[in-house]
């Protein structure tokens, strides 16, 4: 009876947001942090080519997501394998039919990106730890540093999502508070990001410590603003993404194969694999608009490249099948 319930209200909470923006954030896997690939690019010995990168893009557009985040503009002595923003930029110029937006963890990636992005983001944790290792200032410089960002954004009528990473624990810190996620999800909102993604970038977080998590910042922050972004280290994104929609949240984060983690978050392991969330909505009757079959090629396609497994158990199993039918 609970389970109807839960359906029924998880299908009327998302029927008013009739699709389900599924952020694939780490098509940029060449610079910067978000790339669903970035850490793992970041990690990866050798460079991938901007044209391998825009394609994949493409593939990933091309499936249905309405948002691709495409790079990142930081500082190339962090994230060496992120040198080429704007040659990504470029490539994908005139692609159409989803927003491409770039990560900026100041000032000057801002400046660098408005050139070639119409929509930006920027990161700050609820960890003091990992903002210093992460980028290098504490919580409270980066957001003096970001609220130069909003303001300069604002002038150019470039929209600017806001992340708060480690919002259920830390490598260094461990379990990080409600309250200080909350203060730093309202500090982003009130300083004009118009989503805030929540990250539990280590993948430690469970439903019995996402509900609190959600519930201090939704009493800040409206729920229809925020987006969850689920590593998967401890295999718990689904159930955590679910109790999410459960609690309002329409918007998440994800990426194709579970590429992903963080260099700068010790055992943090890939996003959720975009192919695992698409299943579970089409299983649960929430559209997507996403094209699973085209999104498990674009999984394919970059696997291959990067000499990789796929993370994603939908991509394993349907692959599977289509080999074993084959074989018939
Ligand atoms: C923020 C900094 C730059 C501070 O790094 P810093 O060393 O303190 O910066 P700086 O101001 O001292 O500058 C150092 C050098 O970098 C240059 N620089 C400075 N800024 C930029 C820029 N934007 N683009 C290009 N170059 C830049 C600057 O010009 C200078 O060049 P030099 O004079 O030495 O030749 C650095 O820490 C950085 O780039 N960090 C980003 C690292 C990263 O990519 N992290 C992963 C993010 S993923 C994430 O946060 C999690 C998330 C969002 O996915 C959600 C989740 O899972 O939780």
């Amino acid at each position: 009876m609970l389970w109807e319930w839960g359906i029924a209200l998880l299908k009327e909470g998302i029927s008013a947001h009739p699709t389900v923006v599924l952020l694939d954030g780490y098509t940029k896997f060449c610079k910067d942090s978000r790339s669903w690939s970035k850490r793992w690019i970041t990690n990866e010995k050798n460079i991938v080519p901007a044209s391998l990168k825009a394609e994949l893009i493409h593939r990933l557009v091309s499936s249905g997501l309405s948002v691709v985040e495409a790079t990142s503009f930081v500082s190339p002595k962090w994230v060496p394998q992120l040198a080429d923003a704007k040659d990504v930029m470029q490539a994908v110029s005139n692609l159409e039919g989803a927003r491409l937006p770039v990560l900026t963890p100041n000032i000057k990636g801002f400046e660098a990106a408005v050139a070639a992005a119409k929509e930006v983001a920027i990161f700050a944790s609820a960890s003091e730890s990992f903002s210093k290792s992460n980028i290098n200032c504490s919580i409270k410089e980066s957001l003096a540093r970001y609220h130069a960002v909003t303001r300069a954004a604002k002038q150019l009528a470039i929209p600017v999502r806001g992340y708060v990473s480690c919002v259920v624990g830390c490598p260094v810190e461990g379990a990080i508070p409600p309250s200080r996620v909350a203060y730093v999800a309202k500090e982003l909102y009130d300083m004009g990001c118009f989503e805030i993604s929540l990250g539990d970038t280590i993948g430690v977080g469970t439903v019995g410590t996402v509900i609190p998590m959600l519930e201090a910042v939704k009493a800040v922050v409206p729920v229809e603003k925020l987006a969850v972004h689920f590593h998967d280290t401890y295999g718990q994104s689904l159930p955590n993404i679910l109790i999410s929609l459960q609690m309002g949240v329409s918007i998440v984060d994800s990426s194709v194969a579970g590429l992903g983690g963080c260099p700068y978050a010790k055992g943090a392991s890939g996003n959720v694999a975009t192919e695992d969330v698409v299943y579970m909505l089409n299983g649960l009757g929430v559209k997507t608009n996403v094209d699973l079959a085209k999104l498990l090629l674009a999984g394919d396609f970059i696997n291959k490249h990067l000499g990789r497994l796929s993370s994603s158990k939908t991509a394993i199993a349907l692959n599977r099948m289509t080999a074993d039918v084959s074989k018939i």
